[in-house]
């Protein structure tokens, strides 16, 4: 049998081949190849096997995976990829513990991202997607959501996500994209916000139009949108053909986890303080519950949000970095692989559903990402461990060795010595 690429001496091999989203007490049942081989043809999961039986395969190209862990590459399901400026001087605020919201109500956090974005050039915001795409790549990611979301005024909006558009064209990892214009009320309409929601859903044509967006997504938080606005905003985007996400119940317990599951929302993102209700609807809708404790790592928070017991009652759950310039400036995965383990008390199986197979459900890409799957894309990762079970046991670091997308090399650890 003829191969581009054979991957063998396998460790232990993830296929993640559930069908996605996987829900409840499947997220703990894993199932591990050892001492694997992986065949690759025209970019595509040709073979997967044992690695005595891979010895009939002639493979222009050999990796030696020396007992390594393989697993399919990452999916990031929520990042604000897209962003001018940086707000690390917020941090000494965060420090002094000035809450978010206050932050934002002075003019300062998503704004102060808002100011910095309206200002940068097309060709500046696309340098910095493009910078931050290849350090996701460099950690073993291979496809990204990509939300809109700093311009909160029509011109900027589409720049933004122009920009996505643009690196979808021009970086080889697989891009998802976001239309989050309703992320925050800006200064001008800071007394309408009803006003300004429709200037975003004006939008809504356009975007389709052009194939902008995949998902319309919305702030449901004190002082941004209301449940009802959310409502009302999401439903007219459907109306349009957009699936939508929910930021639902990041500070306040609004009730956006309810509105997720009610509107039939792909995906609800945060959820740090979801209400027993909440995981209730959740549980029992098709709506998948993005989780980024990341995000309450960063921001200091003392709780997180409730995945043992979403998973608990049956419920899919997902993990991202939430990369954004203010509240979880990480494009580490694997670190929050780690803070799922400690702060949601996540299994290590459960973890490796919720970054691959279920990540990439909360993006519409379940057919295509996040499984090693004869047939399917070869987005595959060696990784510098021993097993599954040392990804949440060794953190910080990045553990990627050999990233391959589409059935190439994309990345290979540079050697020290
Ligand atoms: O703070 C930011 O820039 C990103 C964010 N939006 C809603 N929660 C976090
Ligand atoms: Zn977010």
């Amino acid at each position: 049998m003829q191969a581009d690429l054979l991957i063998t001496n396998i460790g232990q091999l993830l296929p993640m081949n559930k069908q996605g989203p996987v829900k409840g007490k499947e997220m703990n049942e894993l199932e591990v190849i050892e001492g694997a081989a992986v065949s690759i043809k025209q970019g595509k999961i040709d073979w997967i096997g044992s690695v005595g039986e891979a010895s009939v395969i002639e493979a222009d190209q050999t990796i030696d995976a020396k007992g390594k862990l393989v697993t399919p590459g990452l999916v990031e399901a929520h990042t604000h990829l897209v962003f001018g400026g940086s707000r690390e001087k917020e941090m000494a605020l965060k420090q002094r513990g000035v809450p978010y919201l206050e932050i934002l109500k002075q003019g300062g956090g998503i704004l102060a991202t808002v100011h910095a974005t309206r200002e940068a050039s097309y060709e500046k915001l696309l340098q910095k997607a493009l910078f931050h795409l290849d350090r996701m790549a460099m950690h073993g990611i291979t496809t990204v959501e990509a939300k809109s979301g700093y311009g909160l005024d029509a011109e900027t909006e589409l720049k933004q996500l122009k920009v996505v558009k643009a690196a979808m064209e021009k970086h080889p990892l697989d891009i998802v994209s976001t239309f989050l214009g309703a992320h925050a009320i800006p200064p001008e309409y800071k007394d309408d916000p009803e006003s300004f929601l429709t200037v975003m859903s004006d939008l809504f044509p356009q975007i389709k139009a052009e194939n902008l967006a995949e998902f319309v997504d919305i702030f449901t938080e004190t002082g941004v949108f209301t449940v009802d606005q959310s409502r009302r905003y999401l439903l007219k985007a459907k109306e349009y053909g957009f699936d939508v996400k929910i930021h639902a119940d990041e500070i306040d317990p609004l009730g956006g986890t309810q509105l997720a599951a009610e509107v039939g929302a792909i995906s609800g993102d945060h959820l740090a303080v979801a209400t027993d209700e909440g995981i209730k609807q959740l549980a029992a809708s098709e709506t998948i519950g993005v989780i980024l404790p990341g995000t309450s790592f960063y921001l200091g928070k003392d709780t997180y949000a409730p995945a043992r017991k979403m998973i608990d009652q049956g419920a899919a759950v997902a993990l991202s970095t939430d990369f954004n310039p203010g509240s979880s400036v990480t494009e580490n995965l694997q670190l929050i692989m780690s803070i799922a383990a400690l702060k949601l008390k996540l299994s290590p199986e459960e973890i490796w559903h919720a970054v691959t197979v279920n990540a990439a459900s909360a993006i519409g890409r379940g057919e295509e990402a996040g499984s090693i799957v004869e047939g399917r894309k070869a987005d595959v990762v060696i990784w510098d461990a021993p097993n599954y079970l040392y990804f949440p046991y060794h953190y910080g670091v990045n553990h990627a060795k050999t990233v391959i997308k589409n059935g190439a090399v994309l990345y290979e650890r540079q050697a020290v010595r």
